[in-house]
């Protein structure tokens, strides 16, 4: 695991990445506290209100509750039974305790589900975020919170966050691409969506008669119970793909990989047909969550009061709509995607949406999905049908914090050509046509009113915009309007063929669309009048990745405008060029299904067929087994494989299972299995399982690190000692058994590595997973956990104590850390997993070295 951290960041100073965070002086504003920042923008007000897109009285609304703190809120993973089992806690212990409390002399209303969620499984905390860290009541519950995202139980997430994968219907079994998918929430929001209840399936099938089999193949569990589907979760800023790692690798899901791309040129990925013939991978959902100017998050981004600016969206549209084009490229015929961005803005919105469709063919090839239905707790609005696109630039520089307005581009086409006549220098913003509505009636028209608008005072969240468009037909884009304009220019030329000099645009205007594609590039034909000041939104920086990937389109083409583009034969073989600082490229390097490490796991924990052997990697050069085994799904391989070297950029897949342990007891396995691939693994395995149902029990082994294990702890160990003396030392599964029958029963069932040494044993888990477990199952938030390693043992002989600690295995990081370390970590983690709050990035020296090589690091620490 990755230590990201405040120790040791280097931060940047003043602009950058975290230049949206920064005050004008260059300080940093995201540990302000909320009611010490002025939230005032008097641009900002005038602009929402001179759009006229909420009454006054409802735009009074807006604006007051933008002024607050927004509430805290979280969601528990749907895809995991210990999530499920501390919600429950959360409603039976936290919910309860918090209702008898006061603060300042009235009572506090506890957390809350979110109405719209599903089976109440997200939460809203309505006590400010620093009341709940100070004060003393909530220390229980912070605890809670702290530890079970730790554990990957719980991701914090703004509630407006949450729609978009909501809305996006993805189910066990499809393809999903995340584009802009950096820190993550959604992300994981979709990877838990795609898994399901794999586990439970995986159980069903591994045991289960043939029809049981048969049911739990069906409906994308179709992998032998498991998710056939694959999430490629993608962010152009290489430093949030590794935050994006972090907060995905936390969900343990073989189906993910993390890319690092600029995603408005996002690759098209090779798959073998059945015929034999090549295909492109295209996508069953698609999430574009783009960058954007973010004028909904200033309820929580408190610089935006500061720096809110009309030209951050202006700048942004033309990058918006490249990514979505692109995302309605890659998507199946009948595929869905979500557009959505945390801005009201409707030039983010609207007009990206308006444009795009227009730009790829009309709405015969794409169409917005009515979502009145869905989600009928969730209140929005409609999205914009008309609205005007405006700027700051007055004719007159005396005010120039007024908003000027414009009802149509020749509006603002006139309004230029008067600044420009008496000043030549202004720089005025580069508003393009597309930044308005729509003149399409009919047929033709784009039901814009489908898009949904969530507002702040509508149920106390932030501002977002969100809109479902479904692929009714292939489409081959049309260039981008700059590009297209000056083609005809061009065109018009040739035809003229008078003087040489046309003949030269031809050249050029061709070159450049055959290097870009149709829209790897945009230019209005205004551009050389235009200066555009440069934005502060930073999200919105675009990878500097060449276009060499040309736009292909679907196989059946039609209409637009075409300019020669190759598609290519098979994925290029770019060399991409690395930046300062950035790491190499990671490796994923596939094992032989005979190889002998497979051979040696496959025989000692006798793992049955059909779980696969061919899908088990190593991340090093050499494609060595030298300390870790991983293992990914079949699609995540076949991409891994094909794709490796092409400018598609790798920047995570695939768990692991395996770690190397070397034992000198001749019968034993030099590999002991991990907690990251132990469910969809234990119930294929036939051999080294160890049956516990009391919980007593377990919780011995929670707080003694190497228990000793000896006749002397036969009633301690009550169930287990019979089993694990019939077992040779090693590493073997614990299954926490739900069963009535136990005096202390389990309320679900877990699966943990436990290492049997001949004199002691050992649950493989770190201390923080120890105290996270104790404070879920057993209520204890205060534990005392006991290494018997570091005790002296006046028993025991000195044969049995070196036995004890010459088998210690060794365990990385997770368990390296202490409890402080990882608080702090899992803290971190809390911000990062919120939209607009910028992570810390990770250390210098975990971004340059590959993962395995991080562990080795962090260990030494
Ligand atoms: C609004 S944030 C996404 C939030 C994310 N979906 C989540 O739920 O955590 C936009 C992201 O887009 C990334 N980005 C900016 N330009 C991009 C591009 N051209 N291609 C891909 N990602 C881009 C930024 O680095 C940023 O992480």
């Amino acid at each position: 695991m990755a230590r990201g951290g405040r120790h040791g960041r280097k931060g940047k100073r003043g602009g950058g990445k975290m230049g949206q965070y920064r005050s004008n002086t260059g300080r940093d504003t995201r540990t302000d506290a909320y009611s010490t920042a002025a939230r005032e923008n008097a641009l900002f007000f005038e602009t929402y209100r001179g759009l006229e897109i909420l009454s006054e009285g409802e735009l009074k609304e807006m604006w007051a509750a933008l002024k607050t703190d927004l509430p805290n809120s979280f969601r528990f993973t749907s895809s995991s039974q210990s999530a499920l089992d501390a919600c429950r806690v959360l409603k039976e212990e936290y919910i309860p305790a918090i209702a008898e409390t006061e603060f300042n002399g009235e009572p506090v209303t506890p957390p809350q589900p979110v109405a719209f969620y599903p089976d109440e499984l997200a939460w809203d905390i309505k006590i400010p975020k620093a009341v709940v860290r100070k004060h003393k009541p909530f220390a229980a519950f912070q605890k809670f919170l702290v530890a079970e995202t730790g554990a990957g139980n719980i991701s914090r997430q703004e509630v407006v966050s949450m729609i978009p994968p909501l809305m996006l219907g993805v189910k066990p079994g499809m393809v999903v691409l995340d584009m802009c998918a950096a820190p993550g929430s959604k992300s994981a929001q979709l990877a838990e969506m795609i898994h399901g209840e794999e586990e439970e399936r995986v159980r069903k099938v591994a045991s289960g008669t043939p029809e049981v089999a048969e049911l739990a193949k069906q409906d994308g569990y179709d992998d032998d119970g498991r998710s056939s589907g694959l999430l490629i979760a993608n962010d152009s800023d290489y430093k949030r793909a590794y935050m994006l790692t972090h907060q995905l690798k936390r969900l343990n899901l073989p189906n993910v990989i993390v890319t690092n791309n600029d995603a408005s040129i996002y690759p098209s990925i090779e798959l073998p047909q059945e015929s034999g013939a090549r295909g492109q991978l295209k996508y069953d959902r698609i999430l574009a969550d783009v960058p954007c100017s973010g004028d909904g998050t200033a309820r929580k981004n408190l610089s935006l009061w500061e720096k809110w600016n009309p030209r951050d969206a202006i700048g942004l549209h033309k990058l918006q709509r490249r990514i979505l084009i692109r995302a309605l490229e890659l998507l199946k015929v009948g595929g869905r995607m979500v557009y959505s961005t945390c801005s009201m803005n409707p030039i983010e919105n609207e007009a990206v949406i308006a444009s795009a469709i227009e730009q790829i063919g009309g709405t015969s090839k794409v169409q917005i999905v009515d979502c009145s239905a869905d989600l009928p707790l969730l209140k929005r609005k409609p999205g914009l049908t008309t609205w005007k696109a405006f700027d700051r630039t007055q004719a007159s520089q005396d005010t120039p914090s007024e908003p000027i307005f414009f009802e149509t581009y020749e509006d603002f086409q006139n309004h230029k050509a008067n600044i420009l006549a008496t000043e030549s220098n202004r720089k005025i913003a580069d508003i393009t046509p597309e930044m308005f509505p729509p003149a399409s009636s009919g047929e033709d028209r784009v039901p814009l009113e489908r898009c949904m608008r969530v507002y702040p005072h509508q149920q106390d969240t932030g501002g977002f915009f969100i809109v479902v468009l479904e692929k009714l037909a292939p489409f081959k884009a049309a260039p981008a309007p700059g590009k297209r304009a000056e083609i005809s220019k061009a065109k018009r030329a040739l035809e003229e063929d008078t003087d040489e000099s046309s003949k030269r645009a031809k050249t050029d205007t061709d070159n450049v669309a055959e290097a870009n594609g149709t829209v790897a590039a945009e230019e209005t034909p205004l551009a050389p009048l235009v200066e555009v000041e440069e934005h502060t939104v930073n999200d919105g920086d675009v990878d500097t990745v060449p276009a060499t990937m040309s736009t292909e389109f679907d196989d059946e083409v039609d209409g637009g405008i075409a300019i020669p583009v190759e598609t290519p034969e098979e994925p290029e073989r770019v060399e991409r060029k690395r930046r300062t600082n950035e790491p190499k490229a990671e490796v994923f390097k596939f094992l032989d299904p005979n190889h002998e490490a497979i051979n040696e796991v496959f025989n000692f924990y006798r793992i049955e067929s059909p779980f696969p052997r061919d899908r088990f990697l190593v991340r090093n050069e050499d494609g060595k087994a030298s300390k870790a085994i991983y293992y990914a799904s079949a699609l995540a391989k076949h991409i891994l494989t094909t794709m490796e070297g092409t400018t598609l950029k790798f920047v995570h897949g695939g768990i692991k299972m395996f770690v190397r342990h070397d034992t000198k007891h001749a019968q034993s396995c030099n590999w002991r299995v991990q907690t990251e691939g132990i469910a969809i693994l234990q119930p294929w395995c036939k051999d080294r399982v160890v049956v516990c149902k009391e919980k007593h029990i377990f919780h011995h082994l929670l707080t003694d690190m190497f228990p000793i294990f000896n006749k002397d702890q036969e009633d301690k160990l009550g169930e287990l000692w019979p089993q694990l003396q019939e077992l040779t030392p090693g590493c073997c599964f614990l299954v926490l058994q739900p069963d009535k029958s136990a005096k202390d029963p389990f309320t679900s069932r877990m699966v943990l590595p436990l290492w049997r040494n001949p004199g002691s044993l050992n649950l493989m888990c770190s201390k923080d997973d120890r105290y996270e477990m104790l404070l879920r199952m057993y209520n204890d938030a205060n534990p005392a956990i006991v290494d018997h390693t570091q005790r002296p043992r006046p028993d025991q002989g000195k044969k049995e104590q070196e036995e004890v600690v010459d088998e210690k295995p060794e365990i990385k990081d997770e368990d390296v850390m202490g409890i402080d370390d990882k608080k702090k970590q899992s803290e971190e983690k809390v911000e990062a997993s919120t939209d607009k709050v910028e992570p810390e990035p990770l250390q210098e020296k975990e971004a340059d070295a590959p993962a395995e090589a991080m562990e080795v690091d962090s260990k030494k620490e």
